[in-house]
């Protein structure tokens, strides 16, 4: 049973289908890859599957329940948790601020004053636990903003680890990064599969060839190919697709 399932998932902005008749599965234990050229749709689904913004038509299921009419809070309070390509860190915070203020905002219930304290103590456990787990515990107290630049991608991911996710939706979190960084990303986000869904989007196709169990390609909003790395490699259609892009190119 797949922790996330998506069926024949569209979006149509006016006349163009971003995203067109999508299917994708994720399991725990997987990073499941989606890969494509510029503008294939791979940021419009990562928002569908996050809520941020709606599906035209088609169906995600979450552990079993229908999601599709889900606002994003609501989802992310279920365990549906993302990264952004965008920096969404505070830079004057310590990294632990930063992780506190994510678990505060997914479990934020305004209307119960009175578990204030309770809550805050709540979520200083779940962001050391966020920073254990991305290996960012000595740096807990350190302002965010004088991180590297892998440093900050690790830091989003113990954020969206702080909401206390079962999917990770990362959407290009090696952007940028020199080989040492993407090193260490890739091995946490080995660590973090063995508990969570992870669908990565990502354009390192070094990388994506080293961590994925499971890559689906799209071109012009519609899935090529799903398989494993090795299907993937020598797909004939995956090729002509890589090749045509490589092409225009030069
Ligand atoms: N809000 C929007 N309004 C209109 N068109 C949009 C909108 N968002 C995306 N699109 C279009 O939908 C298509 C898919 O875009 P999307 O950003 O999902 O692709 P992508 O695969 O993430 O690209 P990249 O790799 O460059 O980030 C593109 O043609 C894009 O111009």
């Amino acid at each position: 049973m797949p922790m996330l399932r998506v069926e024949a998932l569209t979006r149509r902005f006016g006349g163009l289908v971003a995203v067109g008749n999508v299917a994708l599965d994720l399991h725990v234990g997987e990073v499941h890859a989606v890969i494509g050229t510029n503008g294939a749709g791979k940021s419009t689904l990562i928002n569908m599957l996050s809520g941020e913004i709606a599906a035209s038509s088609g169906r995600i299921h979450f552990d079993g329940q229908d999601i599709t009419g889900w606002s994003q809070p609501r989802r992310a309070l279920a365990g549906v948790g993302r990264s952004y390509q965008r920096t969404t860190i505070f830079p004057e915070f310590t990294v632990h601020e930063n992780c506190r203020l994510a678990a505060q905002a997914a479990h934020a219930k305004p209307w119960a004053l009175w578990q204030a304290s309770a809550a805050c103590e709540r979520s200083n456990a779940a962001a050391h636990a966020a920073l254990e787990a991305a290996g960012l515990a000595d740096e807990a107290l350190r302002i965010a903003g004088t991180m590297s630049h892998g440093g900050k991608r690790q830091l989003e991911v113990a954020m969206c680890l702080a909401t206390s996710p079962r999917v990770l939706l990362l959407d290009e979190p090696l952007a940028g990064m020199g080989a040492e960084e993407t090193d260490r990303m890739l091995s946490l986000l080995q660590r973090l599969k063995a508990s969570h869904a992870v669908l990565l989007v990502e354009h390192d196709m070094d990388a994506v060839f080293r961590i994925a169990d499971r890559i689906t390609v799209m071109v012009n909003g519609s899935v090529i190919a799903t398989g494993e790395p090795g299907y993937i490699r020598t797909h004939p259609e995956v090729l002509t697709a890589y090749l045509g892009d490589h092409e225009a190119a030069h």
